[in-house]
């Protein structure tokens, strides 16, 4: 079966490939560049979602995949402080999209700050932790988990939730 994957980050298609191995299901993930239609950096559960929702949805507009996955990351305010949000869309062509989300954390105030400001989390963490491409890595999650989660380990989860739900609906 033929999955595109609205992306071409390694942190998201490595999870997307891994997710599918762990069911029957043969795969060929296809990633492609698509845009999402929301900011570079979703400043909400919605916004995040939307993004999500248009990479899956932009995905099976540009090719004949049976199903197009959007895994999007965001941030959302708490009263506790700006949370990291990330959100996955798997879209099976003529179906609703399904749609879950990933582990959250509140980030440090000073990185908060810089986002407020209209900085984007992928730079703002280069800069911070002195690594290159953090986001197609660790991620800020791996970073202030100690490396316990990776971003990769965290789609995944994603994918895990998108891949059961879209199961249990052909049950
Ligand atoms: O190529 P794409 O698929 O766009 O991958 P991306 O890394 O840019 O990921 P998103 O667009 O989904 O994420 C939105 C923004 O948040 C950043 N971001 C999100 N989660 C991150 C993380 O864990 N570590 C570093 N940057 C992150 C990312 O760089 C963008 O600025
Ligand atoms: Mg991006």
């Amino acid at each position: 079966m033929k999955i595109a994957v609205g992306s071409t980050n390694p942190a998201k298609i490595n999870a997307v490939e891994a997710g599918f191995k762990l069911t029957e299901i043969d795969v060929s993930v296809i990633p492609l560049k698509v845009p999402s239609d929301v900011s570079e950096q979703p400043f909400s559960d919605e916004e995040t979602i939307k993004g999500a929702i248009h990479r899956a949805e932009n995905c099976l507009k540009a090719i004949d995949a049976q199903i197009g996955i959007g895994l999007e990351g965001g941030v959302t305010e708490t009263p506790f402080g700006l949370s990291i949000c990330n959100w996955g869309a798997l879209i099976e062509r003529g179906q609703p999209p399904i749609i879950g989300g990933g582990a959250r954390f509140i980030l440090p105030e000073e990185i908060a700050v810089r986002l407020r400001n209209g900085e984007e989390l992928g730079p703002v963490m280069e800069d911070f932790s002195q690594r290159e491409n953090v986001r197609k890595k660790e991620g800020a999650i791996g970073i202030f988990t100690n490396g316990k989660i990776t971003r990769d380990e965290m789609f995944l989860h994603v994918m895990k939730i998108l891949i059961g739900q879209y199961e249990y609906r052909k049950m």
